[in-house]
């Protein structure tokens, strides 16, 4: 059996802890034979255990202790702590397998329910499993998501070479936030969702760029936010946003833009790496 696994791109702009994206690279989780302990191949180096520690395998003992140990073969090429949905493609491909091997029965709605109560918050893991572009919120105990048409455009990451952990990019956020700038971010957030509903590309490129939950607070742990803002200033384009906690900057392209904004950025970063990225509009699935 075979769990797929997309990555992520959360928040978009104003939709911080709420809006998120599949993207087309994947995290594979492939069951090999039972085992007497868990065992889990990876190509994630030392600091990401191999055995019940490993982030799958603790989520799935979490929902099903019983669960028989097995020979894992993991192979991803989601990037680690880079804002691209690493953990929670880790959590809903963990859920996945204990569903399947334990004979659950979990539908996606609970998929999502135990998923975001184990991330914490439902930006990332509802279009893991939904797949395309999601509105969620979560009350501490319900998640509510729904699953919407993304206009066809492309995402042009730029993967910074350094980790940010989202821990400590969350604790760069403030506690608290100006009333009238609070309703100001929630009225764009509201704009941008009927922009993308209505496919009005130009309105949605405006949007994008103002939000104030989160990006004015990060950019000292992400200063390559505003850098590619500016790099880009004359190249056509969407608009740009912080992807997840960061360090990934993402920058939503039409089809006939991308290969400017991926000359532009590849010309200008001499470290890292620029991927184009397309919407993965199906979300987790199972290869048996
Ligand atoms: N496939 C995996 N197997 C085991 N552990 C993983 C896996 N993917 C992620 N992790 C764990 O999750 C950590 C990264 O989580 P973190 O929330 O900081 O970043 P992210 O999920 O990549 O970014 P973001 O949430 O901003 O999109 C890794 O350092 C590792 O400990
Ligand atoms: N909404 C989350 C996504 C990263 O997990 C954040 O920005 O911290």
């Amino acid at each position: 059996m075979k769990i797929i696994v997309p990555a992520t791109s959360a928040n978009l702009g104003p939709g911080f802890d709420s809006l998120g994206i599949a993207l087309n690279s994947f995290l594979v989780v492939e069951t090999l034979e039972p085992a007497n302990e868990w065992r889990v191949d990876h190509p994630f180096g030392p600091k990401v255990p191999s055995n019940q520690y490993n982030l799958v395998v603790r989520t799935a003992l979490a929902i099903k202790p019983d669960l028989a140990p097995q020979h894992l073969k993991v192979t991803s090429n989601i990037p680690l702590a880079r804002g691209l949905g690493s953990s929670s493609s880790a959590i809903v491909a963990g859920l996945i397998l204990a569903n399947e091997l334990g004979a659950m029965g979990l539908d996606q709605t609970m998929l999502l329910q135990l998923a975001t109560r184990l991330e914490g918050h439902p930006d990332n893991v509802a279009p893991a499993i939904l797949g395309d572009f999601s509105v969620a919120t979560y009350d501490e105990d319900w998640c509510d998501a729904v699953k919407m048409d993304f206009p066809k455009l492309d995402f042009v990451a730029y993967i910074p070479d350094k980790e940010l952990r989202t821990k400590e990019s969350r604790e760069a956020l403030p506690s608290k936030l100006d009333y009238p700038k609070a309703i100001h971010t929630g009225s764009v957030g509201n704009v941008y969702i009927a922009a993308i509903a209505s496919k009005n590309i130009e309105l949605m490129g405006r949007m994008m760029i103002r939000d104030e939950f989160h990006e004015p607070y990060r950019l000292k742990l992400v200063p390559e936010l505003e850098e590619i803002r500016q790099v880009l200033q004359h190249t056509a384009h969407v608009g740009t946003y912080l992807s997840g906690a960061g360090p990934t900057v993402m920058t939503v392209t039409q089809k006939q833009e991308t290969d400017q904004v991926v000359a532009r950025l590849q010309t200008h970063f001499s470290t890292g790496e620029v991927r184009v990225m397309h919407i993965d509009r199906l979300g987790a699935r199972v290869i048996k």
